[in-house]
């Protein structure tokens, strides 16, 4: 139409747009700071251990939901002085709307619980693998980006849904060869912590950010934790039994500090019982150290570590009780764990666990004229609507090539178009292993 098309700009109604030789700046091929490629290789372990996440979540009845990677910003804006806050991959969008890539699974899994309401059947048992982001400055030079296992029971005030989310765990390391003499799980309760602020007078509103302090208990200094305990208020006093209390190793030291009526001991000896019934008692071990570094946990908290001690927490989760409320929802109970993609792959490489997954197709397929190739696709389809794997040679080759990508792809069979063959209703099929080769009918394919 000779108007201002989208070359723009341009005045004459015919004459062409400019030809602009222009220089393409060499991108940088690799992969923004902080996160991961997947080709093939790493995609099919990747995609073998998502496959067993998968697999133990619906063993346990568990249904899988998702969320989007973007969420608002005030899903996650904690004042407990957390470090996944700190670390906040946020920004302002186009409609100045506050956002951010979700640093975690289970705001989002709570909010979807709220917008559900009443029309969902409860309990509810949900599973999730998502790629969670954090925004670290690079001079540590960690992951910003890696994909969690989320599977949380909603609705459940009693201690058999933590048990039974350990149960799951347990249930994906014998499934990929991992034992209890590689990890445990530490267990405890932040009710212990809460029973000793309690006795102290100290305010609940200030139990969130202790817990986040304690959490750095192996993290910093000593003299630094009971700073910022002192810093929100805490007094030497509280801070010296909070300490005390907090390296008990035993429920039987537990209970005599604590007495034997409170919460705490009540949820934790059911748990240990409840573990002996499951069968993973020897995973599970009491440490009241463990409090977890999310502010949100409110009862029973636990981690996966590996038992010589070189990984970060495998997994780790606890119940949440107060989040739903704190959205403007229904005070529900529940509970959840997350389980990383990275440190599990760390593990399985220590224990000589990582399964050996290469390509595999059951037929390579090729011409040996190239007017023979539409023969060729048409075979390539009656495999395939066989249900059979084919990668379909598709441009006139050497044998030689053939033979050679056979071997990389580790195909099963070489199945060759020939004319003389085609003729008479036949193709040629080898199979690679034996170096067996006959003609067989094309109707007799398969
Ligand atoms: N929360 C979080 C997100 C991303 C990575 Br990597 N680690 C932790």
């Amino acid at each position: 139409d000779g108007g201002a098309g989208a070359g723009g700009g341009r005045t004459g109604a015919l004459s062409p747009p400019p030809v602009t030789d222009e220089v393409v700046q060499k991108i940088d091929v690799n992969p923004p700071k902080g996160t991961r490629d997947f080709p093939p290789e790493e995609m099919r372990l990747r995609n073998w251990l998502f496959h067993n996440f998968r697999e133990v979540s619906r063993l346990s009845g568990f249904e899988e939901v998702d969320f989007p990677v973007l969420e608002s910003e005030a899903l996650f804006i904690r004042k407990a002085g957390e470090e996944i806050r700190d670390q906040l991959y946020c920004f302002e969008d186009r409609g100045n709307r506050r956002v951010a890539l979700r640093p975690e699974l289970t705001p989002s899994l709570a909010r979807l619980v709220i917008q559900k309401g009443k029309s969902v059947p409860f309990p509810l048992k949900w599973f999730a693998v998502g790629q969670c982001w954090r925004y670290e400055r690079m001079t540590r030079g960690r992951r910003r980006e890696h994909y969690q296992w989320n599977m949380d029971i909603i609705g459940v005030p009693e201690v058999t849904a933590e048990a039974e989310l350990m149960s799951s765990i347990v249930t994906f390391f014998k499934k990929v060869g991992i034992s209890s003499s590689d990890v445990g799980f530490k267990v405890s309760s932040r009710k212990v912590l809460q029973e000793v602020l309690r006795s102290y007078s100290v305010p609940e509103i200030l139990f969130g950010k202790v817990c986040i302090i304690i959490d750095k208990i192996e993290k910093i200094p000593i003299d630094d934790i009971k700073n910022e305990l002192k810093l929100v208020g805490i007094s030497e006093v509280a801070a010296e039994e909070l300490l005390q209390v907090l390296s008990i190793k035993s429920l039987e030291k537990l209970e005599e500090v604590l007495g034997g009526a409170g919460e705490a001991i009540s949820d934790l000896k059911q748990l240990f019982s409840l573990a002996e019934k499951f069968g993973y008692s020897d995973w599970i071990q009491f440490d009241a150290s463990v409090v977890r570094g999310l502010a949100y946990y409110t009862g029973i908290v636990f981690e996966g570590f590996d038992r010589e001690g070189k990984l970060r927490a495998i997994c780790g989760g606890g119940r949440y009780d107060k989040l739903l409320s704190t959205f403007g929802g229904d005070d529900l109970p529940a509970c959840g764990f997350g389980f990383g993609d990275a440190v599990i792959i760390e593990l399985l490489k220590e224990k000589g666990l990582l399964p050996n997954l290469n390509q595999q197709v059951e037929n390579i397929v090729c011409a040996l004229d190239k007017n023979l190739q539409g023969a060729a696709a048409s075979v390539a389809t009656k495999l395939r609507e066989k249900g059979q794997t084919v990668d379909l040679v598709l441009e006139s080759k050497p044998l030689k090539w053939v033979f050679k990508r056979a071997a990389r792809i580790n195909a099963q069979r070489l199945i060759l178009v020939g004319l003389s063959e085609w003729q008479r209703g036949m193709v040629s099929v080898k199979i690679l292993a034996s170096g067996e080769q006959t003609e067989v009918e094309l109707a007799n394919l398969e």
